[in-house]
C-alpha cells in the first residue's frame, strides 16, 4: 500500500478535499473533490487524478445544512478510497493562526486550544476548520494532523502593514492586520515564479476572488500588504461579507439601532457583500446572469473595489509589474476581470479580449503595461507539501 495524505480545506461556502500519494518529499494527486453549496444547493463531486468523475451527487438543502453534515457526507464517501492506502497524515487549512504561528504546526492539545481561542476572530471558518481535526483525533489519535494557516504567509509583512491606527497597547494585545488567503498567495506566487521568474521577483498584486475575497501586494514573492486585516471581514466586498466599512456604522447599529454584537456579526458576515447589495444572491454567477438592476450594481461595486485595491497596493509596491487573478471568480469570470482591467487603464493596463474570454494564462494585450495573468490556485497542494515536510522532519 502506498503512503497517502488527506487534505481538508474548509472555506466559507464549501469543504474541499484531496487525497495525495506521498512520493519522497513530493506529492501526487490521487483524487480531489468538494462539497459545496452547503445549506443552499449541496453537491458532492470528486474526480480522480486524470479527471474521471468518481461521484457527482446533489443533496436536499436540509440534508447538508451545515459544515458538520458536509464532513459526515465526505467522510462516508471517502472511506473505501482511504482504505486502499496507508494514511500517514492529514493536513488542514486553518484560517486564523494568530500572531505566533508563521509556519504549519503539528496539532497537539495545546495547539488545538490556542487555535480555538481564535474562533471569534474567524466565525465563518475557524470552527469549521477545527471540527474535522477534533473528529479525526477522536477516531485516530495516532494519526498526525497538521494545521496550515491562512495568516502565516503574511507574518513577515512590514510592521506598517501589520498596524491599525490605534493605540499601541491594542497592537500588543493582538489587534493586528493578520491578512488571510496566505496558502493561496504562496501557491500562486510559486506558480508565477515557475512561469516567469523575472516577473515574480518584481511588484506583483494577486487578487484572490472567491467566496471570500482579498488582494495581496508582493515584492519578490513576499507579502508586503493585503486587504484583509484582523479578521476576514476587511478589505474587498465578498459573497456575504461587507469588506471595509466605516467603524462608525458598527457603533450606530449598536447604539442607535439597539443591535446586539451577535446580530451585527450576522449582518456583516452573513448578509452583506454581494448578497446584501444585490438582494439576489451571494454567487457571482447568479448576479452575472440576473437582469435585476441591484445585481448589476453589486457587480459594479465589486469590480470597482477590486480595481481600487490593486491601485492602492501598487502604491505600496511603488508600481506594478504583474496582476494575477485567482480563486472561483478570478479564475472563471472573464467579465469580472475585464471590468477590473478596464478601470486600471491609469496603470497602463490593457487586456486581450480573446485571451481573457478563454481564461488563458496570459491575458494582457501587447504593450508596455503590466502583465496580467490567470493562475488557478491550489491551496490543497501547499497543505499537502507542508504536512509531508513536517512528517518527514519528525522521522
Ligand atoms: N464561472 C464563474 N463565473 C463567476 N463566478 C464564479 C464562476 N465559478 C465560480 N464562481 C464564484 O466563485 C465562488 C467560489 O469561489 P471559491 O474560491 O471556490 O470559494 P471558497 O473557497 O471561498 O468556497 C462562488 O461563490 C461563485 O460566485
Ligand atoms: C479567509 C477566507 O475568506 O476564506 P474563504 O475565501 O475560503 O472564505
Ligand atoms: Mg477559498
Amino acid at each position: 500500500m502506498s503512503e497517502a495524505l488527506f487534505v481538508v480545506n474548509a472555506g466559507s461556502s464549501s469543504i474541499k478535499f484531496k487525497l495525495y500519494r506521498a512520493v519522497g518529499h513530493d506529492v501526487a494527486l490521487i483524487l480531489g473533490g468538494a462539497l459545496d453549496g452547503i445549506g443552499a444547493r449541496p453537491r458532492l463531486h470528486a474526480k480522480d487524478e486524470i479527471g474521471n468523475v468518481l461521484t457527482d451527487r446533489s443533496f436536499a438543502p436540509d440534508e447538508v445544512a451545515k459544515a458538520s453534515d458536509a464532513q459526515h457526507a465526505i467522510g462516508d464517501w471517502i472511506v473505501p478510497y482511504l482504505a486502499e492506502h496507508e494514511l500517514i497524515g492529514v493536513g488542514h487549512r486553518v484560517v486564523h493562526g494568530g500572531p505566533h504561528y508563521s509556519h504549519p504546526e503539528l496539532v497537539d492539545d495545546e495547539v488545538l486550544r490556542t487555535l480555538e481561542s481564535f474562533i471569534p476572530l474567524a466565525p465563518l471558518h475557524q470552527l469549521t476548520n477545527l471540527d474535522p481535526i477534533r473528529v479525526i483525533r477522536a477516531r485516530r489519535p495516532d494519526l498526525p494532523q497538521v494545521a496550515c494557516f491562512d495568516t502565516a504567509f503574511h507574518r513577515g509583512h512590514p510592521e506598517i502593514a501589520d498596524r491599525f491606527a490605534l493605540p499601541n497597547d491594542l497592537y500588543e494585545d493582538g489587534v493586528r492586520r493578520y491578512g488571510f488567503h496566505g496558502l493561496s498567495y504562496e501557491y500562486v506566487s510559486g506558480a508565477l515564479r515557475e512561469l516567469a521568474p523575472e516577473l515574480a521577483r518584481g511588484r506583483v498584486v494577486i487578487c484572490h476572488l472567491g467566496s471570500g475575497a482579498s488582494a495581496c501586494g508582493l515584492l519578490d514573492g513576499r507579502s508586503m500588504e493585503s486587504t484583509m486585516g484582523f479578521t476576514a471581514l476587511d478589505g474587498l466586498p465578498m459573497g456575504t461579507r461587507c469588506g471595509a466599512l466605516d467603524p462608525g456604522v458598527v457603533l450606530h447599529l449598536i447604539e442607535q439601532k439597539g443591535m446586539s454584537a451577535a446580530e451585527v456579526g450576522r449582518l456583516l458576515y452573513n448578509n452583506s457583500g454581494l448578497k446584501g447589495l444585490s438582494g439576489v444572491s451571494n454567487d457571482m454567477r447568479e448576479l452575472l446572469a440576473s437582469d435585476a438592476p441591484a445585481a448589476a450594481m453589486a457587480i459594479d461595486y465589486f469590480t470597482l473595489h477590486v480595481a481600487q485595491a490593486v491601485a492602492q497596493l501598487a502604491v505600496t509596491l511603488g508600481g506594478l509589474d504583474a496582476l494575477v487573478f485567482t480563486a472561483g471568480i478570478g479564475e472563471r469570470s472573464p467579465e469580472v476581470r475585464a471590468r477590473v482591467g478596464a478601470r486600471l487603464g491609469l496603470l497602463g493596463m490593457s487586456l486581450d479580449e480573446v485571451a481573457n474570454a478563454a481564461n488563458e494564462t496570459w491575458i494582457d494585450a501587447d504593450g508596455p503595461g503590466p502583465s496580467v495573468l490567470v493562475i488557478p490556485t491550489d491551496e490543497e497542494r501547499m497543505i499537502a507539501l507542508a504536512t509531508l515536510r513536517l512528517l518527514r522532519a519528525g522521522t
